[in-house]
């Protein structure tokens, strides 16, 4: 799970004084938000790191001063808190990301020190999957970082990351397979839904298990599609904008001793340049559709759709590349039956001759209680 609570200008202005709040967006304004002190889709970690920072955030003895979206002043931005679950044991990480628009570790301080210890307290002891209790590092399961962003945009990606405590990602296990995850790099934020949106994919790609495919996976974040279809595939090639979510993806190939998988960092809307000569002819193509990476909030992005889905670039190169069949996973149905009909239909605007057959579609609900769908397509080259 993974939460973002912007500070802002408050929605009501009667129950704060100061004017800002912690909570999150009012659905439909960049610029308004609700204040919350719980949230049901957290882990109970999470909502207690909450809780203690409502207590203190305000506390005019810190000089914490909230960042406002309109004059551009102030220090706090974002706070991000990410769940994930060792990987032997199953028990909650946290990771606490201060994405703030200034590097001032002395403010964030006293906030560190009031949370560490409740995340430490999460998890202390862990039982083991045969069952026997020991002792675990404490800063082994806590994540406390600081992303420092000195744009004005709303965004959490800093142009510098530090660690405040413990380490710089968390884990998550999907699919049988463990992930590390650092702060800048997407991972789906409903990891039970994610381990159904995967066995759907897994099940649409249908590879042959005998070794012999190849399977291109774009928009590849840390990895995680390509390396669930690794074990049946030739090679696996994912390709992502991201260089964190690229070393991710390294790392977690070596971590799960993945040898078949080949990760590279550049922009997909410009595959032409980035990738032209060295694209590897596939059998299986996952895609994604584009996932603005200057705006990776999940929460956000329900209220601010803000998919774009496939560049034409990328659309002209897929049509181009000919592979046998394309998976299209998308978060955004409007440009999904857009970029659908483009690959199947073509169009006369941007002169591209559709080749492609729609055969299978299932929505997976990622998000539930919202009006947002996955949608999982199948196409092959007729
Ligand atoms: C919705 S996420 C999906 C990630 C991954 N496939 C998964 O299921 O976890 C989309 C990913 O596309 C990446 N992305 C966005 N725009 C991109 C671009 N122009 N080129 C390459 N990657 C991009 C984002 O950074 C993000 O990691």
């Amino acid at each position: 799970t993974k939460t973002w609570l912007p500070g802002g200008p408050l929605q009501d202005k009667q129950s704060d004084a100061a004017g800002y709040v912690l909570g999150l967006h009012v659905p439909g304004f960049f610029d308004k938000f609700l204040n919350i002190n719980k949230c049901l889709l957290q882990s109970e970690p999470a909502n207690k790191v909450l809780k203690a920072i409502q207590e203190c955030w305000r506390d005019p003895n810190l000089g914490l001063c909230p960042y406002d979206v309109h004059s551009h002043a102030g220090f706090l931005k974002l706070l991000m808190l990410r769940s994930g679950r060792d990987v032997n044991t199953g028990l909650p990480e946290l990771m606490v990301n201060f994405v703030t628009s200034s590097y001032k570790p002395e403010l964030l301080k006293p906030l560190v020190e009031k949370i560490s210890p409740i995340l430490e307290v999460a998890a202390p002891i862990e039982q083991s999957q045969k069952g026997e209790i020991r002792e675990v590092e404490e800063r082994d399961k806590v994540s406390i970082v600081n992303n420092v962003n000195t744009s004005v945009g709303n965004t959490s990606v800093g142009e510098d990351e530090y660690i405040l405590h413990g380490k710089s990602t968390i884990t998550e296990t999907l699919r049988g397979l463990a992930f590390e995850i650092s702060a800048n790099s997407f991972f789906q934020t409903n990891t039970r839904q994610a381990e159904v949106l995967y066995g759907l994919i897994e099940e649409y790609a249908d590879l042959k298990g005998d070794g012999s495919e190849i399977v291109l996976d774009l928009f590849c974040g840390t990895g995680t599609i390509g390396l669930t279809l690794a074990r049946k595939a030739r090679h696996v090639y994912g390709y992502e904008v991201v260089p964190q979510a690229i070393s991710d993806a390294r790392r977690n190939a070596k971590l799960n001793e993945i040898h078949n998988a080949t990760f590279v960092q550049g922009d997909l809307n410009k595959i032409d340049v980035n990738f032209g000569k060295d694209f590897p002819k596939p059998d299986i193509i996952i895609s994604g559709d584009v996932y603005l990476s200057s705006s990776p909030s999940c929460i956000r992005s329900v209220f601010y759709p803000n998919r774009p889905g496939m560049h034409m670039k990328l659309i002209k190169y897929l049509l181009k590349l000919q592979s046998p069949r394309i998976i299209y996973v998308s978060c955004n149905p409007a440009t999904c039956a857009r970029d659908l009909d483009y690959l199947c239909h073509g169009s006369v605007e941007h002169n591209i001759k559709g080749c492609y057959k729609l055969k299978r579609l299932r929505p997976v609900d990622m998000f539930p209680n919202t009006p947002h769908i996955e949608c999982v397509c199948l196409l092959e080259l007729h």
